[in-house]
């Protein structure tokens, strides 16, 4: 049995990136992905956006939901003041395997904490195995149809508190209709969308930052 495509990911990391050098993954990946092998991470039209999101925010507690390769997990802890945390969380095994090789190879590895499992079972358990109070960034990348079932999770956890700010990614291609209509008529967010393009493609895709109202 031949590779995987996360495991050639990882490969094209640890030949063409530097360790310890964040910027360096995040362009091998990128650089694979556009030339060699199509991949499903937000890639660096989005990762823009993203990180000026993210360097606006500048959280002290992270949540990312689908962890995939950890190449956003890479752009979102790189740009992490001192002491503040990213819980990524990941239910494939083999992709979380990589991801941890990934983060580690980035230096990233005391900043982030891969949590293994589904999002629906793991969200109740973080105040008490991570002592989280609440998020100040959620970035959704994971099964489309379960991004508003797991809004609702983090609302009723607790997990969310005034101007908290959840980043969506895909909401337009594969889309998410469900949640940007949940997000944009509740009167307890304040939503924008970012225009953008789908990861190495000229498609349209983009991402929705929601700011929760409390
Ligand atoms: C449901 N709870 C979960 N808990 C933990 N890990 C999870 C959970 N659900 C999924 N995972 C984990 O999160 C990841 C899932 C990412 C899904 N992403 C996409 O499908 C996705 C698709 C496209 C795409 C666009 C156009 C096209 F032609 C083909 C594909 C583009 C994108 O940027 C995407 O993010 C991982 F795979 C899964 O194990
Ligand atoms: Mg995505």
């Amino acid at each position: 049995t031949g590779s995987s495509q996360p495991q050639r990911m990882l490969k094209a990391v640890q030949k063409n990136a530097t360790k310890g050098d964040p910027q360096s993954v995040i362009s091998a990946i990128d650089h694979y992905c556009r030339n060699k092998e199509w991949a499903m991470n937000v890639g660096d039209d989005k990762g823009l956006i993203l990180d000026s999101v993210l360097t606006e925010v500048n959280p002290s507690a992270a949540l990312e939901l689908g962890t995939y390769c950890g190449y956003s997990t890479v752009r979102i802890a790189r740009l992490l003041s001192p002491g503040s945390k990213l819980i990524t969380v990941e239910f494939n095994p083999a992709f979380a395997a990589v991801a941890r090789q990934i983060i580690a190879y980035a230096g990233l590895q005391d900043k982030v904490t891969l949590v293994e499992g589904p999002s629906g079972d793991l969200i109740p358990k973080l105040r008490e195995r991570f002592g989280v109070k609440s998020f100040d960034f959620v970035f959704l990348d994971h099964w489309k149809d379960r991004y508003l079932l797991d809004t609702k999770l983090l609302e009723d956890c607790g997990l969310l508190q005034k101007g908290t700010v959840l980043l969506a990614d895909n909401v337009i291609c594969p889309g998410t209709p469900e949640y940007l209509k949940y997000v944009r008529s509740s009167p307890r967010y304040e939503s924008r969308y970012y225009k953008s393009n789908l990861e190495y493609t000229k498609l349209e895709d983009g991402l929705e930052k929601s700011v929760f109202l409390g």
